[in-house]
């Protein structure tokens, strides 16, 4: 495909998430009828409609629209924006020939971009990133407007962190020891294809970002102790837990169908996590992780459309679960025991405000530590509460 015919094939996968469809559907449906596309084709594809909704809002202003809401924009318009604003030629992409979209000669409005349009913020949210991050607030919003970095957790149960980048330096695959955690590499260049590498099906290493590999990191466990992953999902943080920690430790979700890849990855990895339907059967436990689902708002940069589809309902009702499940998670844990609630938001109020209620209902517990890192320590961002059951 022409730089050109790539450009159009993402205006028309932009246009249906701007309809409401979901962005990995929406690549996928178009790479099912497009058969033609190679690997590059749709490496650049995916990455102009990533790179637009990271920067919907401004985009769509430099691309000549005015601020309106994302179901009204036109794709065309928010991807000449974001080719604009990363300083692409438009002429030669916007040419009219063979597959290329029409030229594009509309101009961005007179006037000033609005804050939230240049922080790519939806309007609702901006006070409570100013009131959560204080100074950082705009920086990182700026931040979340870029790529993530691509960051591996090296499998120390299986080789130690330099080996797996020696390892990944003979399979061509640059790597930097990351300073957020022991166990983390951040991919130094082209970062394709490494679940393809025979060291990824070997389990030397799963990809996970810096902050999330930190959050396990500071887990108190010790030797020994049993462990239930409440929220367990894919099991990242289990998976994570498993590589430093020789004791049981149980899985759990509400929708057990976010479990379906964890045992293929248990056993690649060499882990011994056991899934359990009904957590209080195997009650207490000596450390709960709540690893609770919330706003994603720190990981905007991997999934950029949550940030446009959040609305504040949403927000609440996420905040009632955080608050349900952290209580839970309490009750599953023995007397001397700990719970580490985590999230990837950047939010307070689903953070340290959701601890600090449930503080004020609970005598018997008590906060050991608190952790945070964002996007300006090269890592999404993350939240992390130890709570000690008295
Ligand atoms: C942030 S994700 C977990 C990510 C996972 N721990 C990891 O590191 O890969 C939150 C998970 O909580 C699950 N969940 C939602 N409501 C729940 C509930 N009431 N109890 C337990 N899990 C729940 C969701 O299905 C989702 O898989």
């Amino acid at each position: 495909m022409t730089p050109g015919a790539r450009v159009q094939a993402a205006i028309e996968v932009l246009d249906g998430v701007l309809a409401g469809a979901a962005a990995e559907q929406a690549l996928t449906r178009w790479a099912r009828r497009s058969r033609y596309a190679g690997s590059k084709d749709r490496a650049a594809v995916r990455d102009h409609v990533f790179d637009a909704l990271r920067r919907l809002r401004s985009s769509a202003w430099l691309g000549g629209l005015s601020d309106m809401d994302m179901s009204q924009m036109e794709g065309s318009a928010v991807l000449a924006g974001t080719l604009r604003g990363q300083g692409a030629d438009l002429d030669a992409l916007f040419t009219g020939q063979g597959h290329a979209p029409a030229p594009w000669d509309r101009d961005p409005p007179s006037g000033v971009m609005p804050d939230s349009v240049a922080l790519d913020c939806p309007d609702w949210l901006l006070p409570s990133f100013r009131d959560s991050l204080g100074q950082r607030a705009e920086a990182v919003l700026l931040a979340l407007r870029d790529r993530a970095p691509v960051v591996l957790r090296a499998n120390t149960q299986k080789a130690t962190r330099d080996q797996v980048a020696e390892r990944l330096a003979q399979d061509g695959v640059e790597t930097a020891p990351h300073p957020l955690s022991p166990t983390a590499l951040r991919v130094v260049g082209p970062a394709r294809g490494l679940t393809n590498l025979e060291a990824f099906a070997e389990g030397l290493f799963e990809l996970q970002d810096a902050g999330s590999q930190s959050l396990v990191d500071r887990v108190p466990v010790v030797p020994g102790q049993r462990i239930l992953d409440l929220c367990s999902g894919g099991g990242g943080k289990a998976l994570a837990l498993a590589a430093r920690h020789a004791g049981e430790i149980m899985a759990h979700d509400a929708d057990p169908r976010r479990m379906r890849d964890l045992p293929a990855r248990a056993r690649r990895a060499g882990a011994g996590i056991q899934i359990v339907e009904t957590p209080e059967r195997f009650a207490p436990f000596d450390g709960v992780i709540a690893d609770v689902p919330c706003s994603g708002s720190g990981s905007w940069r991997r999934a950029p459309e949550a940030k446009w589809r959040l609305i504040p309902e949403r927000l609440e009702a996420l905040t009632t679960l955080q608050h349900d499940i952290l209580r839970r998670a309490v009750d599953l844990t023995n007397a001397g025991g700990w719970i580490a609630y985590m999230t990837c938001s950047l939010l307070r109020s689903e953070n340290e405000a959701v601890v600090e209620t449930l503080l004020s209902e609970r005598s018997d517990l008590r906060l050991d530590a608190q952790w945070r890192c964002d996007p300006l320590d090269d890592a999404d961002g993350f939240h992390l509460s130890i709570l000690r059951k008295a």
